[in-house]
């Protein structure tokens, strides 16, 4: 497999261009919380022997991009493990590998060395079952919101009318079936790519800053969206981003990168009551997370800066 070779079961690209891609469909992976290194090689054993729908297992994974002069070692022997239905977050400075990460697991690129087991079983490439969400929705310019929510099920012949008239009430985009992508605010675009993503009824969900360019109260409104499709679905979630706050808010447990090359530095385990929602971030404990969190992110988004300018 090549890098982001396009498949017939790859997710929608968004191009320059108007014209349709044949490349579209719609994968989707799982991603795990590691925590190699501190853990004893039984307990390790009997994560990477769990398999229940939406394990993730990410064993040695090593991704070096480029040669010689113009390698670069994204990400280096990371062990993962995500339990089904477990909401975890990445959290690492720019370039440690976050995405290079996910995008293992969604089976869009090849490990150098190591690799990724979805409920047991080695991916070896997209999947349905594994959703992907970006920054940047992947929504087809030239289709309807309609059009796109249910294009991943139409590829497999297997759309459910109900579920997807569920799914625009869900979103809050009932009335805007027949409307194109550009129509729509970017809080409402993002939405559609959760229908679109959900229409595939996805195990696992990986998501890469997917809220990232969302001013604050819409991604506040978002949190708490996803957290309600969580909840009532149980589906594994993996989400990357920058934002402390967001990591703890989220997650059952907050996975902490180092700079590149990108390994597991910290998991923290996020124990505040859920349901959750954006008052919480005032109390002590999640201050206290917070400060646990900044604390173990402080050196690796230094080192990461003096990466970025060259000096080491
Ligand atoms: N296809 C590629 N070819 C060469 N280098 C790459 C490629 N993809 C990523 N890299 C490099 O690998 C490193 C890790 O990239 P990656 O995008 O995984 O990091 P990230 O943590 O997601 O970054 P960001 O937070 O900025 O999105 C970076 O130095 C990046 O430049």
């Amino acid at each position: 497999m090549t890098e982001h070779e396009p498949t017939d079961t790859d997710e929608p690209q968004t191009t320059d261009t108007d014209e349709p891609q044949t490349t579209d469909a719609n994968g989707s992976s799982t991603p795990d919380a590691e925590r190699s290194g501190s853990a004893g090689d039984e307990e390790f054993r009997s994560w990477t022997e769990s398999s229940g729908t939406g394990t993730v297992n990410v064993q040695d994974l090593t991704k070096v991009y480029g040669e010689d002069d113009d390698e670069v070692v994204a990400v280096d022997e990371v062990d993962l493990h995500i339990e089904a239905e477990e909401f975890v977050t990445v959290l690492g400075p720019s370039g440690c590998g976050k995405s290079t990460l996910m995008e293992a697991i969604a089976g869009h690129l090849e490990p150098t060395e190591g690799e990724v087991l979805v409920n047991g079983d080695p991916v070896d490439g997209p999947d349905p079952s594994r959703g992907v969400v970006f920054q940047e929705n992947r929504l087809f310019p030239w289709k309807t919101i309609d059009e796109n929510v249910r294009f991943g099920p139409q590829m497999r012949d297997a759309v459910d009318e109900e579920r997807i008239e569920a799914l625009f009430g869900q979103m809050g985009l009932e009335g805007f079936e027949d409307a194109y992508p550009h129509e729509l605010s970017g809080g409402m675009q993002q939405r559609a790519e959760l229908a679109r993503l959900l229409a595939n009824d996805p195990d696992i969900m990986l998501m890469d800053e997917p809220f990232s360019g969302l001013d604050a109260m819409t991604k506040d409104l978002m949190h708490e969206k996803l957290l309600d499709v969580w909840e009532d679905d149980d589906r594994t979630v993996l989400f990357i981003t920058h934002d402390v706050e967001e990591a703890i808010l989220l997650a059952d447990r907050v996975v902490v990168m180092t700079a590149r090359p990108g390994q597991v530095k910290d998991v923290i385990d996020v124990d505040l009551d859920r349901p959750r929602d954006t008052d919480m971030v005032t109390t002590d404990r999640f201050t206290e997370l917070q400060r646990r969190a900044n604390e173990s992110i402080h050196d690796e988004a230094e080192r990461a800066m003096e990466q970025a300018e060259g000096r080491t």
